[in-house]
C-alpha cells in the first residue's frame, strides 16, 4: 500500500500540492489521472524519493519514507518512465545490469503478451520504435521481482490494439501494486481505482 498524508509540494513559485492525501491498496492498479502538469509524474518521483516534499508524510508498504528508509523503499519499486533513455544496448545488456534474480522466460512471455516478437529482447533499444522501446521496459519492471509497480503514462507511445494487449497483461499480475499515471481514457477505466488530481 502506498499512503500520502497532508503532501505539500512546489517548485519555486510554483505550487503542485497543497494538501495532498490519497491512498493506493495493495494488490490493485490504482491510476492517477488529471490533465498535463497536475503533478502525476511528480507523485510517481516522490514515491521513489527523487522529489522530496515540503510537508506531509509518506508511507510505502508501511515504511515511512525517510533517508534512512529510501534505499529499502526503492528495492520494493520497479519503475517504467515515460522518456526511456537507457544505459544499455538491448535486453541481454538490461538484465545483467539488473544484476537481480529476473527470469528471461518471464521477460518474453510479457513481452509476446504485448504483442512484440521475441526478437526484441536482443534487438538493439536504438532501433526499436518509442512504442516498441516502451513495451520491452515495462515487460521488464512487470517480470522484476518487486511488489510494486510504477508506469508512468504506459500508453504514450502505444496504439490502441498494444493498449489492450497492456491492459490485459496488468489486469493478470495477481498480487502487485501498480500505480499509473495517464489522461487516456481507456487505461484510466482499466484500473480498479482511479485518483483524479
Ligand atoms: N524539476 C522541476 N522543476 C520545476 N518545475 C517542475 C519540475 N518538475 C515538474 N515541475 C512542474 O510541476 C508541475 C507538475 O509536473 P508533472 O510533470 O508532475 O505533471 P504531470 O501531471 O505528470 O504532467 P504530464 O501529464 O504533462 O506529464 C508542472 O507545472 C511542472 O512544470
Amino acid at each position: 500500500m502506498i499512503e500520502f498524508e497532508g503532501v505539500c509540494l512546489s517548485f519555486g513559485a510554483v505550487s503542485v500540492f497543497e494538501d495532498l492525501s490519497f491512498h493506493a491498496d495493495a494488490g490493485l492498479h490504482t491510476c492517477l489521472s488529471g490533465l498535463s502538469g497536475k503533478g502525476k509524474s511528480s507523485i510517481l518521483k516522490m514515491v521513489q524519493g527523487f522529489v522530496v516534499p515540503e510537508k506531509g508524510d509518506i508511507l510505502v508498504d508501511g515504511l515511512e519514507l525517510n533517508p534512512e528508509n529510501v534505499k529499502a523503499i526503492r528495492s520494493k519499486l520497479a519503475f517504467a518512465p515515460q522518456n526511456i533513455n537507457l544505459p544499455v544496448k538491448n535486453g541481454k545488456e538490461l538484465v545483467e545490469l539488473i544484476g537481480e534474480d529476473l527470469s528471461e522466460d518471464l521477460i518474453m512471455r510479457n513481452i509476446g503478451f504485448l504483442g512484440l516478437s521475441s526478437d526484441m529482447f536482443n534487438r538493439s533499444f536504438d532501433e526499436m520504435s518509442g512504442g516498441q522501446k516502451q513495451r520491452v521496459v515495462i515487460a521488464f519492471c512487470l517480470a522484476l521481482p518487486r511488489q510494486i509497480v510504477l508506469l508512468d503514462e504506459p500508453t504514450a507511445s502505444l496504439d490502441d490494439e498494444s493498449i489492450d494487449h497492456l491492459i490485459r497483461l496488468v489486469a493478470g499480475q495477481k498480487g502487485k501494486t501498480i500505480v499509473s499515471a495517464s489522461h487516456n481514457q481507456k487505461w484510466i477505466n482499466s484500473a480498479d481505482e482511479v485518483i483524479t488530481l
